[in-house]
């Protein structure tokens, strides 16, 4: 290991949990190539420092507490953010640059989400260099930068029933993948996704969760539409040498002893992030669905994403017996340990883009089922370009919740598509391996950093 213990870097993740874990394996990533590290946090969604003890951490003063925000609306949640923090940033900045104190170690760069839009100004006044990380993938992210191209094509206008039709300018998509079109006012989400463009545009360059081999071709057009340095150095989760946790909830790890007594490649995981809502009648359709599945299943269902406290009672007997036969539900599991276990054949997921690089790094199939934001785009690249999953296709319904789950556990199509997920998972590994491409653009970022000595 190189011993940069001498240079600090300074890494802000936006406070929501698909953001905080790429940010804090990113630190991890670094520190184990010899930086100090410092996480600055909101008091929104504050993290546990005792959970990475080998990083330092800061509190930033942006009197945004959980009754203030509100993750209902992620957009307005956002805006909030960059309003409070800004200051906040910059006095803690100021603080840190000029009187180090205890962490007398010099601040190399100051790492941010691409969410934020004053930091790297502030970086900039008090001389300190900048760089950003994009949470999300690349291919998506080029669909954001065509968002204005699609609106005025007439696509944002098109009703329901036309939400399967090609959008030619971009293949594989269909309608209802583009980020925002299913909104009522999807105006705001394209605001929204505009000025993340404009932000990662006028700043000092990024860095990707994700790897060459997986999204060349839309890294290539994000080099042109976005003409900054760019370090493309994932999948994180592959290139972690620890596995500290960084979830804001506790994890339930009953689940991996259940685990252990499943067969192997049986078990459906089903988990939709951290910020997906389910209604009662989608509840009852997906715990139908899995009993019909006739697989073992390991559900998570997280407090608050149902409105109804009472739902476990209210299913019905025919599910209750399921989940006492052959299932589990938990409120919060540890995933990428859940993905690597060996019982578990498939992951029904909402395709966040930290779920879907997961289960690629560990060769697991998906049952994709996009919620919203860039879920739709990392959804149609898993089914139809990687091909190593399907969509749930004619709808959240029983019966076909059911037959999807049996085409990827039973059906010679699922094995099929675990031979392609597990030449995927190699290909993961060997980028983050010495000689590989992420690996050369670690190397690369380092030498980036240190540059600016
Ligand atoms: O029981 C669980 C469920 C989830 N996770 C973790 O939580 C993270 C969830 O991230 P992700 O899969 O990306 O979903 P979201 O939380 O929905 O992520 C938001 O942020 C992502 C990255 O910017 C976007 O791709 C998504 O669309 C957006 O909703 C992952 O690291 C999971 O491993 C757990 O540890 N335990």
């Amino acid at each position: 290991m190189n011993q940069r213990n001498n240079h600090r870097l300074v890494l802000f993740p936006l406070p929501l949990q698909g953001h905080i874990n790429p940010m804090l394996q990113l630190g991890q990533i670094l520190h184990a190539r010899g930086f100090s590290i410092t996480i600055l946090h909101t008091n929104f969604n504050s993290l546990d420092p005792s959970s990475h003890p080998h990083f330092a951490f800061r509190s930033i003063a942006d009197g945004l507490d959980q009754s203030k925000a509100s993750l209902s609306d992620i957009p307005g949640l956002i805006s909030l953010l960059n309003t409070r923090c800004a200051s906040p940033f910059e006095e803690c900045m100021r603080e840190m640059v000029s009187s180090p104190g205890g962490d007398a170690v010099p601040i190399a760069c100051v790492i941010s989400d691409t969410r934020f839009s004053f930091t790297c100004g502030v970086a900039e006044r008090l001389k300190v260099r900048a760089l950003m990380l994009r949470t999300g993938g690349a291919t998506s992210l080029h669909v954001y930068s065509i968002l204005p191209v699609l609106k005025e094509k007439g696509y944002f206008s098109i009703d329901g029933s036309r939400s399967e039709e090609a959008v030619k300018e971009f293949p594989p998509l269909q309608v209802r993948d583009i980020p925002g079109v299913n909104l009522q006012k999807p105006e705001m989400a394209l605001q929204f996704f505009d000025n993340m463009i404009k932000v990662i545009k006028s700043s000092p360059g990024v860095i990707f969760n994700t790897f060459e081999e997986l999204e060349h071709p839309a890294l290539t057009s994000v080099r042109e539409v976005l003409p900054v340095p760019d370090f493309v150095i994932g999948p994180f989760p592959k290139c972690c040498v620890t596995s500290s946790s960084s979830s804001l909830l506790a994890e339930d790890r009953s689940c991996i002893s259940w685990l252990d007594k499943q067969p192997l490649k049986s078990v459906i995981y089903v988990s939709f992030g951290s910020m997906a809502v389910v209604s009662e009648a989608e509840i009852l359709e997906i715990a139908l669905g899995l009993a019909d599945s006739e697989q073992p299943f390991l559900w998570v269902v997280r407090p608050r994403s149902v409105r109804d406290p009472e739902w476990l009672q209210k299913l019905p007997c025919h599910f209750l017996e399921a989940l006492e036969r052959r299932g589990k539900i938990v409120k919060w599991a540890p995933q990428m340990e859940v993905l690597a276990h060996p019982a578990v054949g498939a992951f029904w997921t909402h395709n966040g883009w930290n779920s879907t690089l997961e289960s690629i790094s560990e060769g697991v199939p998906m049952l994709c089922m996009p919620c919203f934001s860039d879920q739709g785009v990392n959804a149609r690249y898993v089914s139809d370009v990687w091909r190593v999953g399907v969509h749930l296709n004619g709808g959240l319904e029983r019966e076909n919740i059911a037959r999807a789950i049996k085409r990827l556990l039973v059906e010679r199509e699922g094995e099929e598509i675990r031979e392609r997920a597990l030449v995927l998972k190699e290909k993961a590994s060997a980028s983050g391996r010495q000689g590989g491409s992420s690996y050369q653009a670690l190397d690369a970022l380092i030498s980036h950093i240190l540059s600016f000595e």
